[in-house]
C-alpha cells in the first residue's frame, strides 16, 4: 500500500511527517550554488552552514523567502533532494503526498509545486493551505461545525485564519514573521549599537532572549559583530527589553491582522472562538510572552499548541489519512 506523506514546505524549514513513522526529515529551506556554474553544492542543514560564510562563487539560497516560491528551479531542487533523501521509490511503492502551502500562492505556483512532487515519485499529490493543516496538526477538529481559529507565526508569513466545516471562513496572511522579527533585531542593533550583525546572530538572539512582552529584570546576552564605523569585531551586552522594543512594531502588526480576521466573522462563530481560545503554532508561537501578547490584546483566550514546529508537516499527514481511510 502506499504510505501517506505530509510535507511542510516552510519558508525556513522543510519537514516530512511520514505516516506511521512521524517526522522523518527536518531541514532548512536552504540551497547553496555555484554562481557560475548554477549548480547545487548542497542543500539543507549543510547549505545553511553556508549562510552568510559564501565565497564569491558560492550563494546560499533560501528559494521560499517570504513565505513565497521566489527561486521555482531552487524549490523544486530541494524538495527532489529531500525526497530522494527518504527513498522514496527504493523502501516503498510511490507515496501519496500532501504538501502544504501558504495562503497566497498563484495557481501556476500551485500547480508547479504539484508537478515538482510528482516529478519526485508522488503518486497522488495535493496541496492544502498552511492555516488548515495547521490547525488539524495541533489537534483542533477543523470539520466540526464550532468555529476554530489558528494564528501560524512561520519563518515568511503569519497565516491567520478561522476554520468551521473544514473549510476557510476567513483569513490573512501577512509577511510579518521570523524572517522579519530576525531583520527588525538586525536593524535594532545597527540603529542603537553601531554593530552589523547576521540574519543567524539575530535569529540566535530572538530564540535566546527574545520576547514580546516587557519584563522587569530582562534578561542579557553577549553579542558579537561587526562595528559600523571601524570595521572591526566587537561584542555588546544587550537585554531582552531591547528586543521587545525591537520586535513592537511587528508583533503588533500580527495582532492588527488577527483583530481583523476576527472582526470579519459571523457573531456565532465569534463567540465559539471567545468559548474555544486561539491555537498559536508554527515557531513563533515559541516566541516569548507571544501567547500573553495576543490573548491581552485580542480579550481571547491563547494556547500554544503541543509541537508548533512540526504541526503543518503532522497535519497534512494527518488530511491525507482522513481523505484515504
Ligand atoms: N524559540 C523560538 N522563539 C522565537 N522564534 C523561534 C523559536 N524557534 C524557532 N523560531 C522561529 O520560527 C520560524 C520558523 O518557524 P516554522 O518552521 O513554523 O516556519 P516555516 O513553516 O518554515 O515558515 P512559513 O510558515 O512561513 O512557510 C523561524 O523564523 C525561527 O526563527
Amino acid at each position: 500500500m502506499a504510505k501517506e506523506i505530509g510535507i511542510d514546505l516552510g519558508t525556513a524549514n522543510v519537514l516530512v511527517f511520514v505516516e506511521n513513522e512521524g517526522i522523518v526529515l527536518n531541514e532548512p529551506s536552504v540551497v547553496a550554488v555555484d554562481t557560475k556554474t548554477d549548480k547545487v553544492l548542497a542543500v539543507g542543514k549543510e547549505a545553511y552552514q553556508m549562510v552568510g560564510r559564501t565565497p564569491g562563487n558560492i550563494r546560499a539560497v533560501r528559494p521560499l523567502k517570504d513565505g513565497v516560491i521566489s527561486d521555482f528551479d531552487m524549490t523544486e531542487a530541494m524538495l527532489s533532494y529531500f525526497i530522494g533523501k527518504l527513498n522514496v521509490k527504493g523502501i516503498f511503492s510511490r507515496p501519496n503526498i500532501m504538501v502544504a502551502a501558504p495562503t497566497n500562492i498563484t495557481e501556476i505556483e500551485r500547480k508547479a509545486i504539484i508537478q515538482a512532487a510528482e516529478k519526485v515519485g508522488g503518486a497522488k499529490v495535493y496541496l492544502e493551505y498552511e492555516p488548515k493543516v495547521a490547525a488539524i496538526g495541533a489537534g483542533l477538529d477543523i470539520f466540526s461545525p464550532i468555529a476554530s481559529m489558528v494564528i501560524d507565526m512561520g519563518g515568511g508569513t503569519s497565516d491567520i485564519a478561522v476554520l468551521s466545516l473544514g473549510d476557510i471562513v476567513s483569513a490573512r496572511s501577512i509577511r510579518v514573521a521570523g524572517d522579519k522579527l530576525n531583520a527588525d533585531i538586525a536593524n535594532y542593533i545597527k540603529r542603537h549599537h553601531n554593530l552589523q550583525v547576521g540574519e543567524r546572530t539575530a535569529e540566535q538572539i530572538k530564540i535566546t532572549i527574545g520576547t514580546a512582552l516587557h519584563s522587569e529584570e530582562p534578561a542579557e546576552m553577549n553579542v558579537r559583530g561587526r562595528d559600523m564605523h571601524e570595521g572591526m569585531p566587537r561584542s555588546i551586552e544587550i537585554n531582552a527589553n531591547e528586543i521587545e522594543e525591537a520586535l513592537h512594531d511587528s508583533l503588533h502588526q500580527i495582532v492588527a491582522a488577527a483583530h481583523e480576521v476576527l472582526s470579519e466573522i459571523q457573531p456565532e462563530l465569534a463567540s465559539d472562538i471567545i468559548d474555544r481560545g486561539i491555537v498559536l503554532t508554527g515557531g513563533g508561537a515559541l516566541l516569548k510572552g507571544m501567547d500573553t501578547l495576543i490573548s491581552t490584546e485580542l480579550g481571547v483566550p491563547v494556547f500554544i499548541a503541543d509541537h508548533p514546529l512540526d504541526n503543518v508537516a503532522r497535519g497534512a499527514g494527518e488530511l491525507l489519512e482522513h481523505m484515504h481511510h
